[in-house]
């Protein structure tokens, strides 16, 4: 039977085109992924689900779509998917992680312009036979400097055409690297310092835990008066009314908005400020760019869907078909062993060395290579993937070795992921058992035995009596359920650490108590994209 795509949002024609080239049954219903009720009843029958924005893939729709092994994102961010939820049932997610970055970057210089010339205002006067030439005093961009929070594809773009424009331009981005930065011309600074010296700032970070509302009060009153702001990012980067309220105040004297915190929008109360120049989500909107992501996302389904074969997918690893059995349980701890330093690293990384012992030495270690680059730096960028992972470390200036060697301790083969920052060091090592399953071997240099879990809390802290009682009775008191519980420590008395495995998230408001515990050094909940029995 030939597999069925559905195209739920609004593609270029060329995608239906190749679906059908490829003996691929294709439905394009462009407005469907707006009409969520209709969308679950028809899900069932497709095999490829092919989205932009507007289609909200969440763990409801997914549960209905029992057929489905493919969503194909005609596009970068994939916020609108739940990830999580499409790994479990082994669909696949990918994205066209390049096809639109220049396309958005000249939307972002574009809103810039139309903010600082009000061209939006002074065309609808104009328009209106009003001729008010003394009511549109604009700034001049060049001299500006520009704050771009996120340098990576789109953000880099957006500082060469700033550069051009003889604008000064600062970045903020937790892995750019200084050598990154001295390439594209631009300062690398904190935000705190983006925040007091930028006259213009542009947002171009995905829309992550880390990232959710990072202009808000607190933010902006840290900002220069007078500033201008442009999102063609996330609406959810932005708390729309600490915006609209510094924008009444005249803190902030204009905002270029293309994307929204709740799409579509149509009523949203920064409509009719002045200064304020919207657009409907249009940052991909160009004949250029949708042809690009178009072309690319249908050759990737169909390749997936007829081949077997995975490009730029988010949640899965590019490898053949004959590989791939024995290969995947390595590529799953790989990614788990990134995983685990992305989430308790917060500075920038400069070096990385993935140590493969044993047997895992004879494996594609390109693609764990690929899986540990993409689990380090996804707490950062949730849009990453194998594929864009290397590039995006080798963008940053990132040192990345690889060691081989041959069996050299009990257990057939592990590896050992091994990150430098700025200010420390940290590893972690790990092996499959013949359950498939990944399993923590080594942390900091301490040998344990953990299973890995959706949910986990680590404690590091000193070797002494109590950690056990108090960990165990802060999960009891708070009805979480313990499933494994790993302890490691370097001698008696000496440096130890805890790994639990929890049956639900460690409650954040139970945190302090933990660290609180004069022996406990540091304490963080961690999650792991796996599945469970
Ligand atoms: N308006 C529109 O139509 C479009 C919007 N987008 C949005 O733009 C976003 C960025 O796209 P790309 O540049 O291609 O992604 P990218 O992954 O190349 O770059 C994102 C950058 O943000 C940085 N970042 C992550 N957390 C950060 C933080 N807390 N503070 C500062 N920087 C942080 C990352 O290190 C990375 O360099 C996408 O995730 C998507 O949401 C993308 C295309 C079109
Ligand atoms: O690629 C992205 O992340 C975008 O935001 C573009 O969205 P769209 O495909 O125009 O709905």
């Amino acid at each position: 039977m030939a597999p069925r795509v559905l195209v739920s949002d609004k593609l270029s024609p060329t995608a239906v085109q190749i679906f059908k080239d490829r003996g691929i049954e294709v439905d394009y219903l462009p407005d469907l992924g707006k009409d969520k009720e209709k969308l679950l009843q028809v899900i069932g029958q497709y095999d490829g689900l092919a989205i932009r924005s507007a289609t909200k893939v969440t763990e409801k729709l997914i549960a209905a779509a029992t057929r489905l092994k493919v969503v194909g994102r005609a596009g970068i961010g994939v916020d609108n998917v739940d990830i999580p939820a499409a790994s479990r049932r082994g669909i696949i997610v990918m994205n066209t992680p390049f096809g639109n970055s220049i396309t958005t970057a000249e939307h972002a210089i574009a809103l810039m312009f139309a903010v600082a010339r009000q061209i939006p205002e002074a065309n609808a006067s104009t328009h209106e036979g009003k001729w008010e030439k003394n009511r549109f005093m604009g700034v001049e961009i060049t001299g500006k400097t520009l704050g771009i929070i996120g340098a990576g594809n789109i953000g880099s773009i957006v500082a060469t055409r700033a550069l051009g424009l003889k604008m000064h331009v600062v970045a903020f981005d937790p892995f750019l690297s200084e050598s990154r930065a001295e390439e594209l011309g631009v300062e690398k600074v904190e935000l705190d310092e983006l925040f007091a010296r930028a006259d213009f700032i542009t947002l171009h970070t995905p829309l992550t835990d880390k990232t959710r509302n990072i202009i808000n009060a607190g933010s902006l009153a840290r900002m220069k008066d007078g500033v201008r702001i442009i999102n063609c990012a996330r609406g959810g980067l932005i708390v729309e009314a600490d915006l609209i309220a510094a924008l009444e105040s005249g803190k902030v004297a204009g905002a270029g908005i293309d994307v929204f915190a709740a799409e579509p929008a149509t009523d949203n109360p920064l409509f009719g400020m002045k200064n304020v120049v919207c657009t409907p989500h249009l940052g991909a909107a160009t004949s250029e760019a949708q042809e690009n992501v178009a072309l690319q996302v249908a050759e990737q389904m169909s390749d997936y869907l007829v081949k077997g074969a995975v490009a730029n997918a988010i949640n899965m690893p590019s490898i053949t078909a004959e590989e791939a059995p024995r290969l995947k349980p390595f590529v799953k701890l790989a990614e788990v062993l990134g995983s685990f330093i992305g989430q308790v690293t917060d500075d920038p990384i400069k070096e990385v060395e993935i140590l493969f012992d044993g047997s895992t030495a004879q494996m594609n270690t390109k693609a764990l290579i690929s899986a540990a680059l993409a689990g380090l730096i996804r707490p950062q960028m949730a849009d990453v993937n194998m594929v864009s992972a290397p590039i995006m470390v080798k963008e940053r200036g990132i040192i990345v070795a690889e060691v081989k060697r041959d069996k050299s301790g009990v257990f057939d083969g592990y590896i050992k992921l091994t990150v430098k920052t700025e200010h420390r060091q940290r590893a972690i090592a790990g092996t499959c058992f013949s359950d498939g399953k990944p399993r923590f071997i080594q942390i900091k240099g301490i040998n344990l035995d953990a299973e890995v879990g959706r949910h986990m809390l680590y404690t590091t802290n000193s070797d002494a009596p109590g950690i056990i009682g108090l960990l165990g009775t802060l999960c009891g008191k708070n009805n979480v359920n313990i499933a494994n519980f790993a302890l490691g420590r370097d001698r008696p008395g000496g440096d130890a650490i805890a790994l639990l495995y929890l049956d639900g998230p460690f409650p954040e408001n139970v945190l302090a108590q933990v660290r609180a515990h004069e022996a406990i050094d540091s304490a963080k909940p961690l999650q792991f994209d796996v599945n469970e029995l």
